[in-house]
């Protein structure tokens, strides 16, 4: 029995006896679940292997707490990890299916709002093929991040649903489930501090298992889902109390309801705060219930346990901690809390200032009496050890989750060089004076199996064929590619993976009426919408090209689609304007008759990590335009490098890094570097300035005020012209220049193809097994083992 005949068996038992189904009625998703059952049942055994190793060694364990994990499709990264993926090719092309079809029933799971999310997803594949034993815990969200349509050019939500239908990679544990409390007060017994909450609700666990490359090795992504003490209030319901029987259900439920679609504003919600205590008790006393059925000597845990802080999200890990140590094991306060910090590090992620979570004392006294209790001591035994240094973990009556985190981490790390020196100049400049050891550096990374070896099948394949596929798990052998930028032939074969993707895509988009041209060049700004990321500039440059071509229309111009891919937070109005302006824009300039054939915009809707696999392989331009010293890293920028795009940038986050590995001269840099933005935005008047300095930006800003595109656009012209905080005027003009550099370069093919190659060859560093292997070293001080 051939290996494909028994995977087949399978899916067709599974049909049958998993779905009750015959083949004559079955539906795609009947298909997609039962191939989905199929590749399941060959990750348990590596999986159960894979944990019993782990205890079997009696390794360490690293523990990642995440409020996102921005997963996206599970089917094919588990079939690709398994080496599944031609078999299955086969057997659906005999049952007379067409794989792709049936793998795109699948729904994202979207726990997540952008990098971040994504970035801890990419973590989890990474530790599992490196054969780090880890555990990812987050929140079962009914609803993930909203779904994304456009009425009349503006971004309309809807609820996401991904769990309105059968989920077939999650195995609920009932046997795993916590009671986690809330309010309530704290009474001083002979003293002891007890806590008697006021409401609880039950955390319970279902189990992801996250299968590494080769399926050598399986971790578990633990999510926990709210349920209410008791289920149904029979008493209400029999007194006709419907709504009241259902309500103990529905309000426990909240909890995990739908994920905060914010992903740079602290909204301090209630709510919000309760998400971030429940997914993070839970996640600790599963820990220390695991430790302790191995251990009994507390003084062990940060040699078994290591706790990575996604960000301030779970930053309640601290003072929670430390009470499951001094309130309930009862060790004494202060060897509670250098336990605790022992085992705890801390991610920073931004230093926007609104998205840098304080939460008020009022609120986490009435939520969480005791953990304010905790923090007041923690903050008083921190600064007892600093006395006249300004390290506060509260301020004007708010819990700093920053300095909290950072008081309580033995490490704290930034996601890019750049953003690390900045954490140290910036946000964390007193602390890092008290600690200077405890910043360090830890770059960010994507797995090449989901953003190259699934996403791009025609480049794998060339690459392999090339260097052997060794480069899938040890990127950086990429780097043996480097003399084939120098041979014609492979360069052909290098553009030709690409004019297929693009037409790919061209075809993606023609069935959603958005006709373009797969010769054109393809410029692809997809990220999350925000001012710091500047689509604004972006767009003013695309009027200001059209403006150029209409001039000019039988000037040399290089035939371009622009593509952006976004969502706004819901509350976030100035990204919805420029949303709303995009697709304004994408009106006029796409019905121009003169200078439809030579500039297109194209937005498709409800960019999610689906799309961001069909749009990055077939991109040739990335667009990193953001303002100096505000994008932490990026993440995107990384896998547009490594799928053969060249970067359009300035010198902000991760994009210092990927210019220096692939080299200046294959980079398009522009704009002022995050010195030069805090010396601009100290002059009066930069943005009047820069108008004034460039006719094109001011005859563009004039094109959207004076109504070109449509009503409505007065609010971003004011504030590109005014505070212009973002410096999109002061940029613009060089913004422009290396656009037209873009142009230059493209127009000659071999050594466009030739920039493009190296930026492959060179990116190999960026893949999120060499981050991993960073924290493993420099964090969590945790070892790889095989599984036995
Ligand atoms: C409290 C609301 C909120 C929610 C999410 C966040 C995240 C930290 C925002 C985020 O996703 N940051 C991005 O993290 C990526 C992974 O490290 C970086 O590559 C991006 O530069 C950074 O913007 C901030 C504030």
């Amino acid at each position: 029995m051939s290996a494909t005949n028994g995977f087949r068996d399978d899916i067709l038992r599974h049909l049958k006896y998993s779905l009750g189904k015959d083949e004559a009625h079955a539906q795609r998703t009947d298909w997609r679940l039962a191939l989905s059952f199929a590749v399941r049942d060959r990750i348990v055994d590596p999986w159960f292997a894979s944990t019993r190793t782990a205890y079997a060694r009696q390794a360490k364990r690293v523990y990642y707490l995440s409020m996102e994990f921005l997963i996206g499709r599970l089917l094919e990264d588990a079939t690709v990890n398994l080496g599944l993926m031609d078999q299955a090719d086969a057997i659906f092309d005999e049952l007379g299916f067409d794989l792709k079809d049936v793998l795109s029933d699948e729904p994202d799971a979207a726990l997540g709002n952008g990098g971040l999310g994504r970035l801890a997803a990419c973590f989890l594949e990474s530790m599992s093929t490196i054969g780090c034993p880890a555990y990812g815990y987050g929140i079962r969200y009914e609803h993930g991040l909203f779904k994304q349509s456009f009425h009349e050019g503006r971004q309309m939500e809807a609820p996401e649903d991904w769990l309105n239908q059968i989920h077939a990679w999650e195995f609920e544990r009932p046997e795993s489930a916590f009671r986690i409390g809330f309010g309530g007060e704290v009474r001083d017994e002979h003293g002891r501090a007890v806590w008697t909450p006021s409401e609880a609700v039950i955390a319970e666990a279902y189990d992801t298992p996250i299968i590494g490359w080769q399926g050598r090795w399986a971790n578990t992504l633990r999510l926990w889902a709210a349920k209410p003490e008791n289920m149904f209030d029979l008493g209400r319901f029999n007194a006709g109390d419907f709504y009241g029987a259902a309500e103990a259900e529905a309000l426990a439920r909240t909890i995990s309801r739908v994920l905060y679609p914010d992903d740079t504003t602290d909204e301090g919600k209630r709510l919000r705060l309760k998400q971030e205590f429940f997914f993070t008790a839970a996640s600790l006393r599963d820990i220390l219930r695991r430790f302790k059925s191995e251990y009994s000597d507390l003084n062990l845990l940060p040699k078994k346990v290591a706790i990575q802080l996604n960000d301030t999200h779970p930053a309640i890990a601290g003072p929670e901690l430390v009470r499951l140590l001094h309130d309930e094991q009862n060790l004494a306060l202060e060897d509670a809390i250098a336990i605790a910090r022992n085992c705890l590090s801390y991610t920073n992620h931004t230093l926007l200032p609104e998205a840098l979570e304080r939460w008020s004392e009022g609120l986490m006294w009435d939520l969480l009496p005791r953990h304010m209790q905790l923090i007041e001591a923690i903050d008083a035994d921190h600064q007892r050890s600093h006395p006249d240094r300004k390290v506060a973990m509260r301020g004007d009556g708010d819990v700093l989750m920053g300095p909290l985190a950072f008081g309580m981490a033995h490490k704290v790390n930034g996601v890019s060089a750049l953003h690390t020196d900045l954490m140290k100049k910036t946000v964390f400049e007193e602390l890092h004076r008290l600690h200077p050891e405890r910043i360090v550096n830890q770059t960010n990374g994507v797995t090449p199996r989901r953003w190259v070896q699934a996403a791009n099948p025609r480049l794998s394949g060339l690459i392999t064929e090339a260097i052997g596929d060794a480069w899938i798990e040890d990127l950086e052998q990429l780097e043996k590619l480097v003399p084939l930028a120098d041979d014609a032939a492979f360069r052909e074969r290098f553009d030709a993976a690409k004019r297929a993707n693009k037409a790919d895509l061209a075809q993606y988009f023609s069935e959603r009426d958005m006709p373009v041209d797969p010769d054109a060049m393809f410029d692809v700004q997809i990220k999350r919408i925000h001012e710091y990321k500047r689509q604004h500039l972006n767009i003013l440059e695309t009027i200001a090209l059209w403006q150029a071509i209409r001039d000019d229309p039988q000037g040399d111009w290089v035939p371009r689609v622009k593509i952006f891919g976004g969502k706004a937070a819901p509350g976030y109005f100035f990204a919805k304007e420029i949303i709303h302006l995009i697709n304004a824009v994408a009106d006029k300039i796409n019905a121009d008759p003169d200078t439809s054939h030579l500039l297109k915009v194209a937005y498709p809707a409800n960019y999610n990590v689906t799309l961001a696999e069909r749009l990055i392989p077939a991109a040739e331009l990335s667009e990193q335009i953001s303002t100096a010293g505000k994008e932490a890293s990026g993440t995107g920028n990384m896998k547009f490098s490594l799928n053969g795009a060249l970067t359009i940038g300035t010198l902000d986050g991760a994009n210092v890094e990927i210019r220096n590995l692939v080299g200046a001269e294959n980079f398009f840099l522009f704009g002022m570097d995050a010195s030069e933005v805090v010396a601009r935005r100290a002059v009066e008047g930069h943005a009047a300035q820069a108008i004034e300095a460039d006719p094109r930006l001011a005859r563009a800003l004039d094109a959207v005020r004076s109504g070109t595109f449509g009503e409505g656009f007065e609010g971003i012209v004011d504030n590109v012209s005014g505070h212009d905080y973002f410096l999109v005027a002061s940029d613009f003009t060089d913004f422009y220049r290396a656009q037209r550099d873009v142009e230059t370069a493209y127009r000659d093919r071999d050594a466009w193809i030739r920039m493009a190659v190296l930026n492959t060859a060179r990116s190999g560093w960026f893949s999120s097994d060499r981050t991993i292997r960073g924290y493993m070293d420099d964090i969590w001080h945790a070892r790889a083992i095989a599984a036995e």
